[in-house]
């Protein structure tokens, strides 16, 4: 089996797969804290034979992790920012600072779709593009969900956007607290992913496929008005990529990719952002 570990700020991610099968077998999440052990929550580390590692939490919940697989794991894998991976070149003028969660996510959009707009709709929100060539451009970073809402402090922090809720119903205007926080930071989110957007495609002429992922990918791609896919792998994906281990992925192939979308045209595109900008 194979162990793959996505460290958030908030949740540690994990998944086991199958080296023979490339079946996913199982998968959880648990709090990220200083002591990453295995418990009742984190799989059986005995059928373990390799493991790899994205981690954006402190340094010392990736020692800590490391240290602990190494004694009873053959082969860890820790992934890394570099300043080319892939085909891509890292935007970062210091690549290595880039969040690794967004250089796994967007490397691996851009083996599925060439260039790209990746997503990820965690703690916080990223957006990065790369170019058809592999330029990656960098991106933007802007609060998550959860976070907005809390640093509202209206008590409304408990109550979460139902994640079946319609766009359309969390774009109109709220009538309780509750609501009108929701909405509000609902808006402020999907407005921010659907101008960024258009904005790069712009400025750089070109129309990109859009891929999502994270916690709040789904309800979040309920407000973006491009053709887009979630894929809720994206960053394991990216693991995969890095440190094929098995034939499948050898192979090049990730999986639970989906269909990668076909992107509006450039004219379209630019109509959306004179139309909202000339209101
Ligand atoms: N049980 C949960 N605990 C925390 N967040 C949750 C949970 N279920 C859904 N979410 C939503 O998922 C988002 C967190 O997304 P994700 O699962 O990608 O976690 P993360 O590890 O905190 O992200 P990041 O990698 O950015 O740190 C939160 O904004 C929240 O709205
Ligand atoms: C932005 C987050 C928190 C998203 O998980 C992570 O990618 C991170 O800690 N990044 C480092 C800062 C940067 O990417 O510029
Ligand atoms: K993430």
């Amino acid at each position: 089996m194979i162990l793959d570990l996505d460290i958030g700020n908030t949740l540690s991610k994990w998944r086991l797969k199958d080296a023979d099968s490339s079946e996913i077998r199982s998968r959880g999440a648990v709090w990220t804290r200083e002591e990453w052990r295995p418990g009742s929550d984190i799989p059986d580390l005995d059928v373990v034979e390799a493991v790899r590692i994205s981690s954006v939490a402190r340094r010392a919940v990736l020692e800590e992790t490391v240290s602990l697989l190494h004694r009873r794991v053959g082969a860890v894998h820790v992934a890394r920012s570099t300043p080319e991976a892939l085909g891509v070149t890292n935007g970062y003028e210091e690549p290595g600072r880039l969040g690794v969660d967004r250089w796994m996510g967007t490397l691996a959009c851009y083996q599925l779709a060439g260039g790209c707009c990746s997503v990820d709709c965690g703690s916080a929100i990223t957006v990065d593009f790369v170019l058809p060539g592999g330029r990656h451009l960098g991106g933007y970073i802007l609060p998550g969900l959860r976070l907005m809402k809390e640093s509202l402090k209206l008590g409304t922090r408990n109550v979460a956007i139902d994640p079946d809720s319609e766009a359309e119903e969390l774009l109109g205007p709220g009538t309780r607290t509750v609501e009108a926080v929701n909405h509000g930071i609902y808006m402020a989110a999907v407005s921010a992913v659907n101008r960024i957007y258009s904005e790069v495609c712009d400025r750089e002429g070109v129309p990109l496929p859009m891929l999502l992922t994270g916690g709040d990918a789904r309800v979040i791609s309920r407000g973006i008005q491009v053709p887009h896919a979630v894929w809720p792998d994206m960053v394991y994906a990216g693991l995969e990529a890095c440190f094929p281990l098995t034939a499948a992925e050898r192979a090049g192939r990730m999986s639970g990719a989906p269909r990668v979308p076909s992107p509006v045209s450039l004219e379209k595109i630019r109509a959306g952002l004179a139309f909202s900008m000339l209101l």
